[in-house]
């Protein structure tokens, strides 16, 4: 049963004390502060969108239209935030979207080791990215007892695609996350401005560098011979995916596959018939394709085109309340992003941490004060949407 909530009087009770906390718990205050820490070029690649932004905008912006309305004399005095998915039991709804950025976002430059220890501390599972600055078989080392997933961008190369599925299974990974709309970066204008791609510097591509497929393709070691390594990386990292590869990543692994981009209702019953384990409603925080509608808003009928098969979210979440609307909205599990990230940056492992525990306070006191005790009643009482 939760405890989420009990973080509120920590925080009062340390008051008491003169002892106020090291983070804040608000989105706002929480990127003024990431931003001073990361520097220009990391704001410029973590905060950045695609075009002018507006998709990214209105993916937290949307939050806003969708409302619940509270039900009295329920006894909620305790909450199950708990889930079941992939036949383990999460005891909270969210989880720690893939974020290739993470290994430079913390100060040491070991981001992504730092988001697995704040995994390990929470029970939130990270879904480690492909992108990383340390290699995949530590990354899931830190994560402790927490279960994670490994997030694959597919090289076009197949053995090499096959090596790092491999590498997952084998470090115990127990899920694929197969991301689908980054075959091609989106047009960024604030790092096109600044003309950096922090992958082309050679940055967070370790588990290419440790792969021994991707060292055979290479006529001398990435130590000796980095810009040739980061040319290959870049020949081999786009590979456009078609229904047809299901098939193909069906007969590779025995991992529930989890396919990252859904936004359609159309796909994610493609989705479902070329045997998804789950389908990942998200446009990848508005990074990519610009001109699109706020993931939230897409959210019921990708869920409702599910059918049994769960759905993952993400984009735009900032808050606990943010969360609890896109689970009221049918998702299974909520994808925290660039909030924990940004955690990373003002405080390593114990500000992602801090990040992940706020979210979960205000999610669980708001089912809390709403009268929904468990997450069935928070699907069964819904969203309402307040501009129609
Ligand atoms: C800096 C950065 C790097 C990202 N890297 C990856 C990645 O490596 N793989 C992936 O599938 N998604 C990646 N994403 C997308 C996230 O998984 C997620 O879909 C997105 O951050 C959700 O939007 P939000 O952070 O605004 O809530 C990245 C996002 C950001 C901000
Ligand atoms: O920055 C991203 O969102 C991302 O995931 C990515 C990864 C590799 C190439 C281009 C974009």
């Amino acid at each position: 049963m939760s405890h989420f909530g009990a973080m509120q009087n920590e925080i009062y009770n340390a008051g008491l004390k003169g002892i106020l906390p090291d983070y804040p718990v608000d989105f706002a205050t929480l990127e003024k502060r990431a931003h001073e820490a990361l520097g220009p070029m990391l704001t410029n690649y973590v905060a950045g969108g695609c075009g002018d932004e507006h998709t990214q905008d209105e993916n937290a912006a949307a939050f806003h239209h969708w409302g619940m309305v509270p039900r009295m004399m329920v006894d909620c005095s305790e909450r199950d935030l708990s889930i079941e998915l992939f036949g383990h039991r999460y005891e909270t709804p969210l989880f720690m979207a893939p974020i290739g950025l993470n290994g430079e976002a913390s100060r040491d430059r070991h981001g992504d080791m730092a988001a697995a220890r704040a995994s390990a501390m929470t029970g939130v599972p990270f879904c480690a990215s492909t992108l990383s600055n340390d290699p995949l078989e530590d990354v899931k080392a830190a994560c402790g007892d927490t279960p994670a997933w490994f997030q694959l961008y597919t090289p076009r190369n197949r053995e090499l695609a096959t090596s790092l599925i491999r590498r997952a299974e084998k470090a115990g990974y127990s899920a694929l996350v197969v991301t689908l709309d980054t075959w091609v970066t989106g047009w960024r204008p604030r790092d096109l401005n600044a003309s950096n791609f922090p992958q082309l510097r050679g940055k967070v591509l370790q588990n290419y560098f440790t792969d021994p497929v991707f060292r055979s393709l290479l006529a001398k070691p990435p130590e000796e011979d980095p810009a040739a390594a980061i040319f290959t990386w870049a020949a081999t990292f786009g590979q456009v995916l078609t229904w047809d590869d299901m098939e193909w990543f069906k007969s590779v692994t025995k991992l529930p596959i989890v396919l990252k981009g859904i936004c359609h209702p159309d796909d994610a019953r493609r989705a479902v018939d070329t045997g998804a384990d789950a389908i990942y409603c998200s446009n990848h925080g508005g990074r990519q394709a610009n001109g699109g509608i706020a993931t939230i808003d897409l959210l019921a009928d990708v869920v409702k085109a599910a059918g049994e098969v769960p759905v993952l979210f993400d984009s735009g979440v900032r808050s606990g309340t943010d969360a609890v609307k896109a689970l009221a909205l049918g998702a299974r599990a909520v994808g925290v992003g660039r909030p924990y990230t940004y955690g990373l940056a003002i405080g390593g492992d114990q500000g992602a941490a801090w990040v992940l525990r706020s979210i979960l306070a205000e999610a669980d006191l708001l089912m809390a004060v709403n009268g929904y005790p468990t997450l069935a009643d928070v699907r069964s009482a819904g969203a309402v949407r307040t501009d129609r």
